[in-house]
């Protein structure tokens, strides 16, 4: 009752199923599985990873051995068997050797535990039925409505890649890398308030919807801001009236003042995020008072938020260079990024305004904020002018900082910040870390079609390089 199977064939080992390791010298170890495997890499990967003795050179040279293993089914000692001749990409590291414990280079694992068949069921369905609207699909038939020019994307390799193996092997260059990265899609918000045209609340919701459909757990919404400022922004109340009962996902609305905080609640916000600058010049142009002005009015509305136990995030701008001026100490954005957490913000977006980071500057600014906020309460906010964003999320990464800001199709910039180009592009981020082995519990497929909806109703090519690239592949 045994059958062959090749190393990247499905394998999916569920939580708690037990591996016995067994190493060269005889010596067996117990291992209890604490996550799903779809694949033997990916099993093999977290494992070794585990395992003092293992040191990232010897990973290679065990990768090249051969490995047999055993599955067993859990309720019969029947199962079969897996002999795995193991290349790692073609990688050499030469002259590796396994240095404590000795031989395990060569080690032979067995694996008993549950094998089950995986099904995918989950994942394309999405299901809601909340307020005003009432969605029940799967996820192709949202692709059918969107007519037949829509891009499939369905039969991309990329989308065979994404396992938590790789994160292992990443995290050997890129060390201490988060294994799961929280997206704060900010598309609706900042993606839309520079649009000129203004864009109908019927869009503005569908986008949202879709975004929700990707698996994002916080979608920015809007800006309860002076319509007079930011004129597209005019039908806050209506967007946040249409998820009022929406309670799977965070939907926080921008407010800058105590009248946007209070049209806020009123409208059925349950989450709020306030903004100012590092930059005096940026403050003025964009919110009308000084940093330490906007730092009084938060402190009343993080209050009143308090009381109502209604999260706020706060944004910090300008936190590399500001058009007006020029650059920004790193101390200055650690000042007011701790003021904002200490007035009792749970989460500090570092926003480079005007895209002009690099990694460099970045890591001197994270260093700075990392003094004085804990890094799990910050995150970044890359707008993409030269090209820097992904580099600059990487190093962020490395750093320890695990909640990143992007948006749908790189729509964006402010209007008060001139030479502010798009965010970051949420498809961007998605493959880059998806790529990496990091978990986001997003649906790059599903986010490239919302992408393609929003790029329609602009009339504009999407600003996401994967989104391009996965076009042109159709
Ligand atoms: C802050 C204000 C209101 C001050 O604007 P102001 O003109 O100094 O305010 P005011 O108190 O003198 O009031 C003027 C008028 O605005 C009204 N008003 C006052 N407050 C509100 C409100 N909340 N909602 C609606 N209306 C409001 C108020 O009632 C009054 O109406 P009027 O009597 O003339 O008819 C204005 O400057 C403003 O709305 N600025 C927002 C600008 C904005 O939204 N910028 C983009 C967001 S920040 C960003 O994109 C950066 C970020 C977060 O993404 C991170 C990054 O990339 O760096």
């Amino acid at each position: 009752m045994s059958r062959w199977v090749d190393w990247e064939d499905s394998l999916s080992l569920t939580p708690c199923s037990r591996v016995l390791l067994k190493e060269r010298n005889g010596r067996i170890r117990r291992e209890t599985l604490n996550s799903h495997y779809h694949t033997l890499d990916a099993l093999i990967g977290p494992i070794i990873s585990r395992r003092s003795f293992l040191i990232p050179r010897s990973f290679i040279s065990i990768f090249r051995s051969r490995f047999a293993v055993f599955c067993f089914h859990p309720r019969a000692s029947i199962g079969f068997r897996v002999e795995i001749s193991y290349c790692f990409y073609n990688v050499e590291f030469g002259g590796a050797s396994c240095t404590s414990g000795g031989d395990t280079g060569m080690g032979n694992y067995w694996i008993e535990g549950n094998t089950s068949t995986s099904s995918n069921s989950d994942e394309d369905d999405f299901e809601y039925e909340k307020g005003a609207f009432f969605l029940r699909h799967k996820a192709r038939d949202m692709s059918q409505s969107q007519g037949r020019n829509h891009v499939g994307y369905e039969h991309l390799p990329y989308f065979q890649h994404n396992d938590v193996g790789l994160h292992y092997i990443t995290n050997q260059i890129f060390k201490g890398i988060p294994k799961y990265v929280k997206i704060v899609e900010v598309g609706a918000r900042d993606g839309l308030q520079n649009e000129k045209n203004i864009v109908p609340t019927s869009v503005k919701i569908q986008l949202i919807q879709r975004l929700i459909s990707t698996g994002l757990s916080v979608v920015e919404a809007t800006s309860f801001v002076s319509p007079k400022w930011v004129p597209q922004l005019a039908d806050a109340k209506d967007v946040i009236e249409a998820f009022k009962s929406f309670d799977s996902v965070r939907l926080p609305a921008l407010v800058p003042n105590m009248k946007g905080f209070e049209a806020a609640i009123a409208a059925g916000a349950k989450e709020i995020a306030v903004f100012t600058s590092a930059s005096e010049s940026f403050s003025k142009s964009n919110i009308n008072c000084t940093i330490q002005e906007s730092l009084a009015r938060y402190r009343a509305v993080v209050s009143a938020a308090t009381k109502l136990s209604i999260p706020v995030r706060g944004y910090v701008s300008c936190v590399i260079g500001c058009p007006v001026d020029g650059m920004t100490p790193p101390s200055k954005v650690a000042y007011v990024a701790k003021e904002l957490h200490d007035m009792g913000c749970y989460e500090i977006s570092l926003g480079d305004t005007i895209g002009i980071g690099t990694p460099g500057t970045v890591i001197t600014m994270l260093g700075a904020v990392m003094a004085v906020v804990p890094v799990e309460k910050l995150a970044v906010h890359f707008h993409d002018t030269y090209g820097q964003s992904l580099p600059n999320i990487l190093v962020s990464l490395q750093m320890g900082i695990s909640t990143i800001d992007s948006s749908i199709a790189g729509l964006g910039g402010c209007p008060y910040a001139k030479g502010a180009s798009g965010n970051v592009a949420t498809e961007d981020v998605v493959y880059m870390l998806d790529g990496l082995g990091i978990k986001t519990n997003v649906d790059l497929r599903k986010l490239l079609q919302t992408g393609e909806f929003i790029c329609k109703h602009l009339g504009r090519p999407s600003g996401s390089k994967a989104a391009l690239a996965f076009s042109h592949k159709n």
